[in-house]
């Protein structure tokens, strides 16, 4: 992953068509019945068939079943999946192995402590996400709470796997994480919404350019 820029939670053939004339590199497609970005099977096979070619498609699970990854696979042709709930690394690297796609496994972060985890993914996924650890208590999404870490605890940081940066990031805040934590790819679902599962065109292109311009600046 080099300087790449990914936008999640895409529900609408208009909000897609926007992350892909912005230059998106990655485009994620949520399947979490819970989420208020939730695409059914025939919603994100429509939305797949319109990335293809244009950016890598991202189908995004929390501890599914293998016949609802199955379905997803069928329906969206994914070319990575997005691992967003409590897979260890064994039912990780079963289901890179089963369903031959690369995986991102997303890692909650909030303190320095939660970083050890990254080792036990290091041959069991393909890439990381670090996230901030969801809120407590019954209902919390697992992701795309809009809410961020202190972007400090990555600064030094040297998995042994590549890793995107995510979690509360914004048109407005995106080339400041990049230059503190020297992530080479970053992901944004609620920082280009107007309200939740409801994407903005011109926040997503906001965040797009203000990305560029933050890695063009450390070159
Ligand atoms: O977006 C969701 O609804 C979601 C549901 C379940 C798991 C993860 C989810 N979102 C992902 O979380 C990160 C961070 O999102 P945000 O930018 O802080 O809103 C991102 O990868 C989302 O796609």
């Amino acid at each position: 992953m080099d300087n790449l820029v990914k936008i999640c939670g895409l529900s609408t053939p208009e909000t897609l068509d926007a992350a892909l004339s912005a230059g998106a590199d990655w485009v994620g497609f949520v399947r979490f019945a819970r989420s208020p970005r939730h695409v059914d099977l025939d919603v994100g096979r429509e939305l797949s068939r319109q990335a293809r070619g244009r950016a890598l498609r991202v189908v995004l699970l929390v501890d599914a079943e293998d016949t609802d990854i199955a379905d997803a696979v069928e329906a969206l042709q994914p070319d990575l999946f997005q691992l967003h709930g409590h897979e260890t690394p064994e039912r990780v690297a079963a289901i890179r192995k089963a369903f031959g796609r690369p995986v991102v496994k997303a890692l909650g972060v909030a303190e320095a402590p939660d970083l050890a985890a990254v080792e036990a993914y290091e041959h069991a996924a393909d890439h990381l996400l670090l996230d901030a650890k969801p809120p407590r208590g019954a209902g919390a999404l697992p992701g795309g709470n809009g809410l961020s870490f202190d972007w400090r605890l990555l600064v030094g940081l040297d998995p042994g796997l590549s890793f995107m940066l995510s979690g509360g990031l914004n048109p407005d805040n995106v080339a400041e994480a990049i230059r503190l934590t020297g992530s080479r790819a970053v992901d944004v679902s609620s920082g280009v919404e107007v309200r939740p599962g409801i994407k903005d065109p011109g926040k997503i292109e906001a965040f797009v350019k203000a990305a560029r311009a933050a890695y063009a600046d450390r070159t």
